[in-house]
C-alpha cells in the first residue's frame, strides 16, 4: 500500500509541478521534505506550497498531459510551450543595477556622486545620491550659464527621448539652507545598468551659491520617499520607485566608505559587502524619511546607553546629528573641544585625540572610528578641525549622515511596510 501511495504522490505532484523528491521511505509521521506533509496509518495530508517567481503555462500543462498518456505532442503546441516559457521568462523580475558612490573630494568625505546616464542618446552625469530626500533634479540647459562653473549639464532638446512634463514645477530648500528650483521632462535614465524609461527629470533653472559651487555635483537623485517629492501640481515618483517593479527585490544598499569609493546596488544584496547577520528594524516612512530608531550610544570605552534615538539615514547629510546631551557627552572626552559660534558648530584642535563613537541598532553594535569623527579642517590648512558629530537640536530631527553610514552596510528595504537593514563590514 505504502508502495503504491509513493507511486500516486509522486504523480500528483509532478502534475501539480510541485514534485519534490520523496524520500525512499515514507512510512515515518512525517515525510521530511519540509513541505509540510504528514502521514499516518496509510493516510497522507499535504500542505500545498507556492513556488516563488512561478507562472502559470497553459500549453505545458496540456503537453503534460499528452505526455502523462504517452500521446506525441501536435507541433504547434510544442511551439506554443515554447512561446509561453520565454513570455514568462520575460516577466520574472530580475532587473539589478550597481554604481560606485565616489567621494567629490578624497580628502574629505564631503559628498558622494554617482555616474548615471539620461536620455538619447545617453548624457552622463554625476549626481549625489540623496535617501533624505526625494527630487531628482540636475544642472541643465535652463540653468542660467551665471550659475554653472563646471558641472555637466542635461540638454533635454538634445535627447530624442526626452518629453516636457508641460506646467510642472519644482522647488526645494535644504536643511543647510541651499535650494534649486525649476521646470520637468521625463526621459530615459540608468543607474548602473539599471534602466527606468520616463523617469521625471527636473531641470534647474535656478540653484543657490552653495550648489554653483560645488562643481563635482552634477544634481542630486533622491531616495527618500516620494511623497517628499517637491513637483508640482503632480509629485513625481522617484527613480527607485519607478524601479522597483523590475527589482528581484525592492531593496537598494549603501555601502559607503572612508575616503574612497564605496557601491549603490539595487534590486540585490551582495553578501561579499558584509560581516555577520543583517539586523533589520522598523522604518517610520513619514514625512518621507528613512527614520528608524537606534538602541543607544556610547562614548568611547564608555557605558553604553540604552536611551533610544529616534533619526533618520541619511546619504545626503556629511556629518551625525544628535541630541546636544550625547555631543556634549562626546566632546567631553576631547581636549580643547569648544561649540564654536564662528564656525558653527564643534571644534576642536586638529591634534586632539578623538574617541570612537558606538551606536547600536537592535542587538548590534556599530563603531564610528576615531578617524571618521574628526570631520575636516575649518578652512583649507587650518589646524582647527571640525567635528563629525554634532547637535541636532537646531534642526529638528536627528541624522545619521555619511560619517555614520560609513560605519555599516545598509539596506534600505522598500517593501509594505519598508525597513532598515544594518550590518557591519
Ligand atoms: O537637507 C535636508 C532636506 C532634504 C529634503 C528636504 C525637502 C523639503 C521638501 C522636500 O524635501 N528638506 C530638507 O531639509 N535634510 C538634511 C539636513 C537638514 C538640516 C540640516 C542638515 N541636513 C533633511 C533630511 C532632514
Amino acid at each position: 500500500m505504502v508502495a503504491v501511495t509513493n507511486l500516486v504522490l509522486t504523480t500528483v505532484l509532478a502534475g501539480l509541478g510541485l514534485a519534490s523528491a520523496l524520500p525512499p521511505k515514507i512510512g515515518t509521521t512525517n515525510i521530511g521534505n519540509g513541505n509540510g506533509a504528514s502521514l499516518d496509518g496509510g493516510r497522507a495530508t499535504l500542505k500545498q506550497a507556492r513556488r516563488p517567481n512561478y507562472r502559470f503555462n497553459g500549453a505545458r500543462s496540456v503537453y503534460r498531459t499528452y505526455l502523462k498518456y504517452g500521446v506525441p505532442a501536435p507541433e504547434d503546441l510544442i511551439k506554443a510551450v515554447a512561446h509561453t516559457d520565454a513570455l514568462n521568462a520575460a516577466a520574472v523580475k530580475r532587473d539589478t543595477g550597481s554604481a560606485a558612490a565616489v567621494p567629490i573630494d578624497p580628502r574629505f568625505d564631503i559628498a558622494y556622486v554617482t555616474p548615471v546616464t539620461i536620455g538619447t542618446p545617453p548624457q552622463t552625469l554625476q549626481l549625489d545620491f540623496d535617501t533624505g530626500s526625494s527630487d531628482l533634479w540636475v544642472f541643465s540647459s535652463h540653468t542660467p550659464t551665471s550659475q554653472i562653473r563646471g558641472q555637466e549639464i542635461y540638454t533635454p532638446d538634445k535627447s530624442t527621448t526626452s518629453k516636457l512634463l508641460d506646467g510642472h514645477t519644482w522647488s526645494i530648500t535644504y536643511g543647510d539652507g541651499s535650494a534649486s528650483r525649476g521646470n520637468v521632462y521625463t526621459d530615459n535614465f540608468t543607474v548602473g545598468g539599471l534602466a527606468v524609461a520616463s523617469q521625471a527629470i527636473q531641470c534647474a533653472q535656478q540653484v543657490s551659491s552653495s550648489f554653483t559651487t560645488e562643481e563635482s555635483i552634477d544634481g542630486l537623485l533622491g531616495l527618500g520617499f516620494s511623497t517628499l517629492n517637491t513637483v508640482n501640481p503632480a509629485s513625481q515618483l522617484t527613480f527607485f520607485d519607478n524601479a522597483k517593479s523590475k527589482l528581484g527585490s525592492p531593496v537598494f544598499t549603501a555601502d559607503l566608505k572612508n575616503k574612497q569609493a564605496g557601491t549603490y546596488d539595487f534590486g540585490f544584496i551582495d553578501k561579499a559587502k558584509y560581516t555577520g547577520e543583517i539586523t533589520y528594524v522598523p522604518v517610520n516612512p513619514d514625512p518621507g524619511y528613512w527614520t528608524f530608531t537606534s538602541s543607544g550610544y556610547a562614548v568611547g570605552s564608555g557605558n553604553f546607553s540604552g536611551s533610544p534615538i529616534t533619526g533618520i539615514a541619511d546619504t545626503g547629510t556629511s556629518l551625525v546629528y544628535l541630541p546636544t546631551a550625547i555631543v556634549t557627552a562626546y566632546y567631553r572626552q576631547v581636549q580643547g573641544a569648544t561649540n564654536s559660534r564662528n564656525y558653527g558648530g564643534y571644534v576642536f584642535p586638529c591634534s586632539a585625540t578623538l574617541p570612537p563613537f558606538t551606536f547600536g541598532v537592535g542587538e548590534t553594535k556599530f563603531t564610528i572610528p576615531a578617524s571618521y569623527m574628526s570631520y575636516a579642517p575649518v578652512t583649507d590648512g587650518s589646524s582647527t578641525c571640525f567635528g563629525g558629530l554634532q547637535s541636532s537640536s537646531g534642526i529638528g530631527v536627528n541624522i545619521w549622515g555619511d560619517v555614520a553610514l560609513k560605519a555599516a552596510f545598509v539596506v534600505f528595504n522598500g517593501a509594505n511596510p519598508p525597513t532598515l537593514g544594518w550590518a557591519t563590514k
